[in-house]
């Protein structure tokens, strides 16, 4: 059995985030997960760039842009949804969601999901650095294991 496994290791590798705005109290606590996370695998400062977005609806355009420029390995996009608080929240949720996926089928490139979409505020806070984990963290993970995976398999 031949084993293909992503590393770990962030040397080298450039990274694009967006983050939105919307629940920035929360959503700005995933983009500290996210750059602790990539600086401590070896991410340099210089090579992260960091863009904000009004809302987690306008995540993918920008999504595509830096997928499209050939600046960066990996996008990360991170935002917060919630249901309570969120007259349209289905189609908000849908779109973000559907929209990232499309980007990262259309450009090759790792373009990973880091929406927050939940019913609370409780559960955002959860995910976001508390009991359970923080989602920012596990998305910069997850695009430094896929830059080394899609190099391997190219
Ligand atoms: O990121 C979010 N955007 C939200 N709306 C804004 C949306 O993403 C767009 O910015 C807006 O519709 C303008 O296009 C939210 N709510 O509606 O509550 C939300 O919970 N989270």
């Amino acid at each position: 059995v031949k084993y293909i496994d992503g590393n770990l290791r962030a040397e080298g590798k450039k990274f694009g985030i967006i983050v939105s705005r919307f629940n920035s109290f929360i959503a700005e606590r995933l983009l500290e997960g996210a750059l602790d996370t990539l600086t401590r695998s070896g991410a340099a400062g210089d090579d992260i760039e960091v863009a904000r977005v009004p809302g987690a609806y306008e995540i993918p355009l920008v999504a595509g842009k830096m997928a499209k420029s050939g600046r960066y390995d990996a996008v990360i996009c991170l935002g917060v949804i919630i249901r309570g608080a969120t007259p349209h929240f289905d189609f908000v949720a849908n779109e973000a969601a559907k929209g990232i996926a499309q980007v990262g089928m259309e450009t090759g490139l790792p373009v990973i999901f880091g929406v927050l979409t939940t019913d609370t505020i409780e559960q955002a806070i959860e995910r976001a650095g508390s009991k359970a984990g923080n989602k920012g963290s596990e998305c910069a993970a997850a695009a430094v294991e896929m830059v080394d995976l899609l190099k391997q398999l190219a």
